[in-house]
């Protein structure tokens, strides 16, 4: 307690052991700089051999440098947080406390299904938080009548489940997730109740699947509520009127649940799509929400979740009123953003998708150095500030002060009064998409839009409770895997492009470390050229007989060995501490090589096209359902493949390269030459660079030439791969 009295509802700690950290990263600093200087004063003389291939691979060590000291940034100041709930409900009556909106995303009912949506709303609909404070929006892309439907359904049966879940104390609350977590409650009376909340749930799923499977909802099921009628005019995904139902007025004294208490607002909206207005992806339906929420229930907290991440913690709206109303430090909080973690990540995470040491490190270190990034979902906002409010330290915020919206007319009235604000054309020449709401343009437009906000002087809170908040789905294909990568790389690059630079426009607006950790993910896209040359030009060079490294007896030989291992080292120990394995941590670095080698190289051209105008916007949507086998094969850990595609093109390449110049000369040359040996002592880390390529493609070289099952690598693919790699070979061998 300070000494006037205060008791603070949160608490922030530093790291412990951080100096031990920072003499270990001084001493890696040094070890780089030495490799630098190495590589800086043996460049070969004109006409030696390798002398290009030299000054590449030192443009490309002092880009992996830079890249480093970014790293480092995340890693210095790091923070952890825990809150004070019950201080919370202590010190404010349950009226003082502020409506909050929640927002769910949707845009596709075939790879998103409504079954998995109306979960995700159900967890938030049975948010442990006053019912009359709570409203749930859901945001249909795809303005489907069977997600409306099952919303719909998901309606009444929050009536059941809500209640179910006070009495129980239910956790988690999404119901599909529940049930499977039990199987039998102990309790006589609370498993006749169990067995009859899943009963009603089954039938639910079952309505809502056979709906799903036809295409539409049936007559039977259409004629019970008038909202369908409004798919009358309905023609495509791309081309349909507003579509706007409240399902459940929590103003209205009569929707009550089984109980009799009083139930969280519920809304259906697809915004108006046509053809010929571009509709800004996801950042787009955030908007709509924005608008439309405020004239229904005005919360001033939202709060955002992607259609698949569901609340699995119903305390978590709690855990973010202690950051914003903690009366010393909450001034100052723009949002709170939650640790994102996934339900399906398999033991060993073959895509890397689970994003560990991000959660468990990086984003402390962000937190520390004055607020991690918005990063779309599990996140909470001030409205006001995602309205583009500047921060300003007089102003002090009463939470329950509520601005009520008018509410004299008819539900039906309002649904027709408002339509208008989720309209193609009603942006137009507005501050929408730019200095109002989230940001357009950007394939990353959450992390944009937090950047611009921490730029008015607003901080951030990192929030990554040991019981995670948020659970999602993470992509379980190599193509989707490299297709989300490209994404976030082209994203976060064209930020490095926009108005918002990290570089230049939040120099002093945001301190020097976040900048730099901002950078980090800025630039992943460009770092594809340093990382291909990387793995191409030693590797070819060793037909050639050239060295490109130090010998092994030579003294420069000890900062190249202690960088190595001191990095790759650290890198591990970090990925266990976070809660990973061993074999996860390889498999991690197999995903870092094909996404740095292929997702951000089209990430990077792709950015580049857009800047200059050539190019549309694009947001390809993470399928969140997979075929049977598919699944199977994820689940014992076998890479997927499928389709051939561009991407599978370079890392094939690269693969079957590496292979070729690893067995076709090395082992040759150590067998056969009696000079093999001497050959060993001079190239032992080019050598030691390939055989690590040649290692970790192993799953690849499988999918490629042995696998026989429908996620194998495509047989063109395996003739391609040999074709090029084998051209690759022959021209820099005989032509140069
Ligand atoms: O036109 C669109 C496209 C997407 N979405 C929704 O946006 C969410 C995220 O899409 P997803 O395909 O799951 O992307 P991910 O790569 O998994 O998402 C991460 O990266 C995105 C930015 O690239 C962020 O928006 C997300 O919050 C973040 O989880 C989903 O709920 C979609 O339904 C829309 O509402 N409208
Ligand atoms: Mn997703």
């Amino acid at each position: 307690m300070g000494s006037d009295g205060y008791v603070p509802l949160f608490e922030t700690k530093k790291v412990k052991g951080s100096v031990i950290y920072k003499l270990f990263a001084v001493s890696i600093f040094v070890g780089i700089c030495l490799i630098l200087v190495y590589r800086y004063i043996h460049i070969p003389r004109e006409g030696e051999g390798g002398r290009w291939a030299w000054v590449g691979l030192f443009v490309a060590e002092l880009w992996f440098s830079l890249f480093w000291v970014c790293t480092q940034a995340v890693r210095w100041n790091r923070v952890y947080r825990c809150t004070f709930k019950d201080r919370l409900s202590q010190r404010y009556d349950e009226v003082e406390f502020p409506r909050v909106d929640v927002f769910v995303c949707t845009a596709d009912p075939t790879i998103e299904p409504p079954i998995l949506v109306i979960n995700t709303v159900l967890s938030v609909l049975a948010y442990d938080y006053p019912a009359e404070k709570l409203s749930v929006y859901l945001s249909d892309d795809a303005g489907s009548n069977i997600t409306f439907y099952a919303l719909l359904e998901a309606s009444h049966f929050a009536k059941e489940w809500i209640p179910y879940c006070k009495k129980f104390r239910v956790e988690p609350r999404s119901p599909e997730a529940y049930f499977l977590s039990i199987s039998d409650p102990n309790d006589v009376n609370e498993a006749k109740e169990f067995e009859a909340i899943k009963k009603l749930y089954e039938d639910m799923e079952n309505r809502i699947k056979r709906a799903t499977k036809i295409g539409r909802p049936t007559e039977e099921q259409r004629s019970k509520h008038k909202g369908f009628s409004q798919w009358d005019s309905y023609s495509s995904i791309r081309d349909h009127d507003t579509i706007l139902q409240i399902l459940i007025d929590g103003r209205d004294g009569k929707a009550r649940d089984i109980e009799g208490c009083s139930l969280p607002t519920l809304v259906y909206l697809a915004r108006e799509k046509k053809p010929q207005h571009p509709h800004n992806f996801k950042a787009g339906a955030m908007n709509a929400l924005i608008r439309v929420s405020g004239k229904i229930s005005n919360g001033k907290i939202i709060h955002n979740v992607d259609c698949d991440m569901y609340s699995n913690n119903s305390k978590s709206v709690r855990d973010a009123l202690c950051f914003f109303m903690d009366e010393e430090k909450g001034q100052e909080v723009a949002f709170v953003q939650f640790s994102e973690s996934f339900q399906n990540v398999t033991k060993n995470e073959i895509y890397g998708s689970s994003f560990r040491v991000a959660i468990e490190v990086e984003f402390h270190g962000m937190d520390g150095n004055g607020g991690p990034q918005y990063i779309g979902t599990g996140c909470f906002h001030r409205r006001d500030t995602l309205c583009g409010r500047k921060f300003d330290k007089e102003c002090t915020s009463t939470w329950y002060k509520e601005n009520d919206p008018e509410s004299e007319e008819s539900l039906h009235e309002l649904e027709a009064k408002w339509k208008v604000l989720a309209s193609c054309t009603y942006e137009e020449n507005t501050q929408w998409g730019n200095e109002i709401g989230l940001k357009y343009g950007c394939s990353v437009e959450d992390v944009i839009t937090g950047l611009s906000i921490q730029c008015k002087g607003w901080k951030s809170v990192y929030f990554n409770p040991e019981r995670k908040a948020f659970l999602g789905l993470a992509p379980i294909t190599m193509p989707q895997t490299l297709v989300q990568h490209k994404r976030w790389s082209e994203g976060n690059f064209l930020i490095l492009l926009s108005k918002y630079s990290p570089a230049w426009y939040a120099l002093g607006k945001i301190s020097f470390a976040l900048q730099l950790g901002y950078l980090k993910y800025s630039l992943w896209a460009p770092s594809c050229f340093a990382a291909l040359y990387y793995c191409i030009i030693p590797s070819l060079y060793l037909l050639k007989d050239v060295s490109l490294f130090p010998q092994y007896w030579s003294l420069w030989f000890i900062p190249f060995a202690y960088v190595i291992s001191a990095k790759y080292s650290y890198s591990l120990v970090e990925f266990l501490w976070s809660g990973g394995t061993i074999l996860g941590w390889w498999n991690e670095q197999r995903i870092w090589l094909y996404t740095r080698t292929s997702s951000y190289l089209f990430g990077f051209i792709d950015a580049i096209l857009k800047s200059a105008g050539f190019n549309d916007e694009a947001f390809v949507i993470t399928a969140k359902v997979a075929e049977e086998d598919v699944s199977e094969r994820y689940q014992k850990e076998t890479l997927e493949f499928g389709a051939s595609s561009p991407m599978f093109t370079i890392i094939t390449t690269l693969a079957v390269l590496n292979f070729f110049c690893f067995f076709g000369l090395v082992v040759m040359k150590i067998t056969m030459d009696a000079a093999g040996v001497r050959y060993l002592d001079r190239m032992a880390l080019q050598i030691l660079l390939c055989v690590v390529m040649v290692l970790i493609n192993w799953p690849l070289y499988q999918a490629l030439f042995f696998r026989q099952d429908k996620g194998k690598m495509p047989g063109s693919l395996t003739l391609q791969s040999i074709g090029f790699a084998l051209l690759a070979c022959a021209c820099f061998v005989y032509l140069q």
